[in-house]
């Protein structure tokens, strides 16, 4: 399916889709506990490989949904497995979910028997050598079918914990996996980093998820660390023995800043003079991509977020170039490329290397796509560079690379750009923001979905 944009206005008040993050740890933490219920879920194409996980562990997962009859997902009932997952009846596709495949892989490490793992395309060329590694030192078994350290994953538990080392700057999922099933092992687990942790509020995300769930889990700092930031931290640490159990039976998911970016991001380029965009479900919580509201303010965005009340507004601004690290926010990179692509000088996005293992290598993929709307755009390993002026950009075909992120970017962009730009994979959002084009329509923006 392609989504065809045509430049527009856009006006109006509108929602965050929940967090991915949260819903995929929720429901995980729901099936390593008793059972639980999840408030707010985002039900994505994502999230339902990691119901289909719990599942497949032997919990299950029920779906309330409005009494309005519009057919959303208000809840999610999951039994869990309580710390103690059985060997699934068949192999588990993780789809395109990399959070899943990971979170996934800590959980067959409990399992006494053999599970198996696989997902599409983009999945399988994903690195998870690291995770496999730190699974076999664990006293687990851990392979890729093709010996090239990417799914299809064999795995063989159980493990009883222990000590591991590993990478930070590849996947901080790897943290999250350890730490989640580390809880319920026998001794626990103590991870040693071998580099600097990138996307580090992710494992923030994680520590505060736990938390709600009474698990205890902290990051070590050596030396006169006092500001305690976990990009920081030299390792990770996790009692064994622990219950997952949250408060009331229940937890909420909050709105996702990811998703947001793409929302106040349009509200920014593409709100008429006076006009403003509203996104209301914004609340604070650990997640690093609510970076992008300082980020917006720096180039001259008029922004305001009520964080008491959850509401962000944005209004037409005109944009100057920055520099924006990405070391703990890999997922605003294809939202700032855009933004860069608009304001007028140079946008340099540092420290980026690891936002080439995503879905698709999305520092390359937004280099070559708004280069073909006009973009100019320098791309080296760890920086890309975005010579801006919102005047460049002009329609063309571009192709959204099968990449949730990389299909919303280029249709916001799409909204600025003179002529008609046609975005490839449309279909792709259901990964992250099933609902993205009805929300941008209903605030305004031309936007036709053709087969
Ligand atoms: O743990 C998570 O929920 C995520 C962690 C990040 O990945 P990495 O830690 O692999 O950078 C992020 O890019 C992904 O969208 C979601
Ligand atoms: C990289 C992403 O997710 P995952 O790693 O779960 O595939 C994403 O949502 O941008």
């Amino acid at each position: 399916m392609d989504a065809v944009i045509s430049k527009s206005w856009v006006e109006g008040r509108t929602r965050a889709p929940p967090s991915k993050s949260y819903t995929h740890r929720a429901i995980l933490a729901a099936g390593y506990a008793d059972g639980a219920r999840v408030l707010n879920p985002l039900v994505s194409a994502d999230t339902e490989a990691t119901m289909r996980s719990v599942e497949a562990f032997g919990g299950s997962v029920e779906r309330s949904t409005d009494a309005d009859g519009d057919g959303d997902v208000t809840a999610l009932d999951v039994t869990g497995f309580d710390g103690r997952p059985g060997v699934p009846d068949d192999v588990i596709d993780c789809a395109n979910s990399g959070t899943t495949m990971r979170l996934v892989t800590g959980c067959a490490g409990l399992a006494d028997g053999i599970t198996v793992l696989t997902g599409d395309g983009s999945l399988r060329s994903r690195p998870q050598g690291p995770l496999l590694d730190a699974l076999d030192a664990l006293g687990g078994r851990a392979e890729s079918t093709r010996g090239n350290g990417q799914a299809p994953l064999v795995l063989k538990g159980p493990t009883a914990g222990g000590e591991v080392s590993i990478p930070g700057d590849v996947s901080s999922q790897y943290i999250t996996a350890l730490l989640m099933a580390g809880a319920v092992t026998d001794e626990g687990v103590d991870i040693d980093l071998e580099t600097e942790l990138k996307s580090a509020p992710y494992v923030d995300i994680t520590l505060e998820l736990l938390a709600d769930f009474g698990v205890e889990a902290t990051a070590v700092f050596e030396g006169e660390d006092d500001d305690h930031d976990t990009a920081d931290a030299t390792g990770f640490h996790v009692d064994g023995g622990q219950s997952y159990s949250p408060e009331g039976g229940e937890y909420h998911v909050p709105g996702d800043f990811s998703s947001i970016s793409y929302l106040l991001a349009a509200g920014a380029v593409a709100a008429e003079e006076g006009a403003s965009v509203v996104v209301e479900g914004a609340v604070p919580s650990a997640q690093g991509d609510t970076a992008i509201v300082e980020i917006l303010e720096r180039m001259g965005a008029d922004v305001e977020w009520d964080r008491e009340a959850g509401e962000l507004v944005v209004r037409a601004s005109s944009l100057s170039g920055v520099e924006v690290d990405v070391g703990d926010t890999p997922d605003l990179l294809p939202t700032i490329a855009v933004l860069g692509a608009v304001a007028d000088g140079e946008t340099r996005i540092t420290n980026c290397e690891h936002v080439r293992y995503k879905e698709t290598d999305r520092v390359s993929a937004m280099a070559e796509e708004l280069g073909k709307m006009g973009v100019e755009v320098t791309e080296e390993r760890d920086v890309l560079t975005v010579h801006g002026s919102r005047t460049d950009l002009v329609g063309a075909d571009v192709d959204g690379r099968a990449d949730h992120r990389i299909v919303m970017s280029l249709t916001v962009a799409g909204l600025v750009a003179d002529g008609e730009t046609r975005v490839a994979g449309a279909e792709h959002v259901d990964v992250s923001f099933p609902d993205f084009f009805e929300t941008l329509g209903d605030i305004g923006a031309d936007v036709d979905l053709v087969d």
